[in-house]
């Protein structure tokens, strides 16, 4: 299967809108098996991160959903259960269905949970989450509510100390509201580099910066086939992001009732491509927190941030990259399109 966005081919390129992006990836979902919730989701989910600039987790990934969906290994019909199990706790059991779906399912219980406690939890689990995590987490910012998200993938890090990988890359996606701009909100994975842009450096035939990652036999290279084939990723930061994504395979499974990322076998289902894990969301209402304006506060930090020399904020790149689209259109090359058009039988 060709992938979407194959950059050898940039020559001509087209301008989508959000809308027209969205349909044609819905109706990608629907002809390869999913249901028309799950595919208006995960449309909608894939087509906002190519419009942000996120293209590790943008079309690119289509033909992983579409493979994964032909596999058989994920049920992309399925009808998530949403259980309400205290008043700041909400679990879903996905059904071995996408995360996205689920959360929708559980999103108005969980928001009207965190405006009555002050504090709400959701737990997902039985889930496949294939996507960049910010889009979980920044609508919550928007209705003025902080959230916090984990979501642990597949063994492909190796735990600092260690000699064979075993933690996922296990991003860590955090939103909060901020009065006269947008919302402060920060998405990274926990290994040294994204599993998705080690694949798109392999194949732009790109080396990788030093420290991101080592070979079969454990020794560090700069090649990302050496690391896609049979060597793994380091975590950021030595034992500090070690210590990190441990605790995403402990929230995000362990508290969940999801599979840790060495814990499920893909290999009965050639072509599958997404994590079976869990995932977990903690939102906070911060007036009942603070006393004041927790929207204030964040623009104050943002301003002596400023003040300090700082030119660049975690989501200022994407909120840049939104308006050029937004205004433009989202810029998808010759082949890219002809490919997702491909894909939807047009
Ligand atoms: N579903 C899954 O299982 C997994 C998904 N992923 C996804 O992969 C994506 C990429 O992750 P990762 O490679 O770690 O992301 P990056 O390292 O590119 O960025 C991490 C964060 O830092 C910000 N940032 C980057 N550079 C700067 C800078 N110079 N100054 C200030 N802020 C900066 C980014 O903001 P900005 O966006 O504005 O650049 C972003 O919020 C994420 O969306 C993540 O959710 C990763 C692992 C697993
Ligand atoms: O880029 C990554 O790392 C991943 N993205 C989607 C799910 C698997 C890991």
């Amino acid at each position: 299967m060709s992938a979407p966005h194959d950059h050898a081919s940039t020559a001509v390129s087209s301008h989508l809108s959000l809308e027209a992006l969205s349909a044609l990836l819905e109706k990608i979902f629907l002809r390869h098996g999913t249901s028309a919730e799950v595919a208006r989701v995960l449309a909608q989910n894939c087509a906002g991160a190519e419009r942000d600039g996120a293209h590790s987790h943008g079309v690119f990934r289509i033909p992983g959903y579409v493979s994964t969906l032909q596999s058989g290994w994920v049920n992309g019909q399925a009808v998530p259960v949403v259980e309400d199990v205290a008043s700041g706790f909400v679990r879903v059991d996905a059904n071995n269905g996408f995360a996205q779906p689920a959360l929708a399912a559980a999103r108005e219980l969980l928001v009207q949970k965190a405006r009555s406690a002050g504090i709400a939890v959701l737990a997902i689990r039985n889930s496949h989450h294939f996507a960049a995590l910010w889009p979980d987490v920044e609508p919550f910012a928007y209705e003025g509510l902080v959230a916090l998200s984990v979501v642990n993938s597949m063994t492909c890090v190796v735990p600092h100390g260690a000699d064979r990988p075993l933690f996922g890359t296990n991003p860590i996606a955090f939103a909060a509201p901020r009065a006269g701009g947008e919302p402060i909100v920060f998405d990274l994975a926990t290994s040294a580099i994204a599993h998705g842009d080690v694949q798109i450096a392999a194949r732009q035939g790109e080396r990788l910066p030093q420290g991101m990652g080592v070979d079969s036999l454990g020794q560090p290279t700069t090649d990302p086939k050496a690391i896609l084939e049979g060597g793994a990723l380091l975590p950021f930061g030595g034992h500090k992001g070690s210590a990190l994504s441990m605790m995403v395979e402990l929230l995000a499974a362990a508290l969940t009732g999801g599979n840790f990322s060495f814990e499920f076998d893909w290999n009965n289902h050639p072509g599958a491509k997404t994590p079976w894990t869990g995932q977990l969301l903690i939102v906070i209402d911060p007036d009942k927190a603070a006393g004041q304006s927790f929207a204030e506060r964040s623009q104050e930090l943002v301003r002596q941030m400023h003040g300090v020399g700082l030119k660049r904020l975690p989501g200022d790149r994407r909120h840049h990259q939104r308006a050029k689209s937004l205004a433009n259109g989202i810029e998808l090359d010759a082949r890219t399109l002809a490919n997702l058009r491909e894909l939807a039988g047009d």
